[in-house]
């Protein structure tokens, strides 16, 4: 058996008591938030607009001349990178996790834009995918259901204890899934047992459960013992 991970360096991902999206900690981050949302537009008209091919390789090279501007800026690969240097800078670090993941970063245009918070004994989010998630005509991408299940449920790890990886998710797909309309979940912990976290969640469109989920997380074996006291108080 492998112990290859390091240490479990979660401490800084928090879980919001807020249904509310929080501002970005500062312009920066709010331009960053800006330009996610350009990209997704300009990603959403690629996909829907019958535009001229001359049109589209245009936009294609503005684009790239764009791009190059941004890149000829110091590079900063990660999370973890990005947050040793904003340390070393003495700078506060934005909620990095919430900013830049692939499933609920507000900063990542390849995020649905997805948001997480607390409830009680249990974490509640709110999505709204459209047409580039779509997977069967109009609905929602199976492996896209997938990610956000993965990642509601990591984040829902937050509520008893650190966060450890996923080792196994198993998924009912109970009737297609909608796109461009507010999806809502909802996960619990239903058990732990040892380093295993036994996790549950709902995807919900309108009326009706359209997937649900069930997630076995495996903690570090450096990890806090799970009794360990409210962490988002005990950690930041
Ligand atoms: C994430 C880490 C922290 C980082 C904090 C950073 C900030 C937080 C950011 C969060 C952002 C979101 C993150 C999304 C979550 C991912 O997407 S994680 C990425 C997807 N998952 C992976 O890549 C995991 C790949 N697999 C592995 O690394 C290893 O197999 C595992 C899962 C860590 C287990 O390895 P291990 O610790 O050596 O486990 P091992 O000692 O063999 O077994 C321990 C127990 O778990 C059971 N077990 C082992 N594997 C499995 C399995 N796959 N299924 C079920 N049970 C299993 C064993 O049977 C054993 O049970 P008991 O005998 O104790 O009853």
């Amino acid at each position: 058996m492998s112990n290859h991970h390091s240490p479990v360096d979660d401490h800084q991902v928090r879980i919001s008591d807020s249904p509310e999206i929080p501002p970005a900690i500062n312009d920066n981050w709010q331009a960053r938030r800006e330009l996610a949302d350009a990209l997704r537009r300009l990603n959403m008209a690629m996909l829907t607009a019958d535009a001229p091919t001359g049109q589209l390789r245009a936009v294609a090279a503005v684009v790239h001349t764009e791009a190059a501007r941004i890149e000829a800026n110091e590079r900063v690969y990660g999370r973890k990178a990005l947050s040793n240097l904003y340390t070393s800078r003495q700078q506060q670090n934005p909620d990095l996790l919430h900013e830049m993941s692939p499933a609920s970063g507000w900063s990542n245009a390849v995020a649905p834009g997805m948001h997480i918070w607390r409830e009680g004994e249990r974490v509640h989010a709110r999505v709204t995918p459209d047409w580039s998630h779509e997977g069967p005509f109009g609905h929602l991408h199976g492996g896209v259901i997938a990610l956000l299940f993965d990642h509601v449920l990591s984040i829902g790890q937050r509520m008893v204890g650190s966060i450890g990886h996923t080792g196994t998710l198993t998924i009912r797909y109970h009737r297609p899934t909608p796109i461009n309309k507010p999806l809502r979940m909802v996960a619990d912990v239903k058990r732990i047992e040892g380093r295993k976290k036994f996790m549950a969640a709902e995807l919900w469109a309108d009326n009706a459960c359209t997937a649900s989920c069930e997630g076995i997380f495996i903690a570090s074996r450096n990890a806090l013992p799970p009794a360990s006291p409210e962490p988002d108080k005990a950690d930041t």
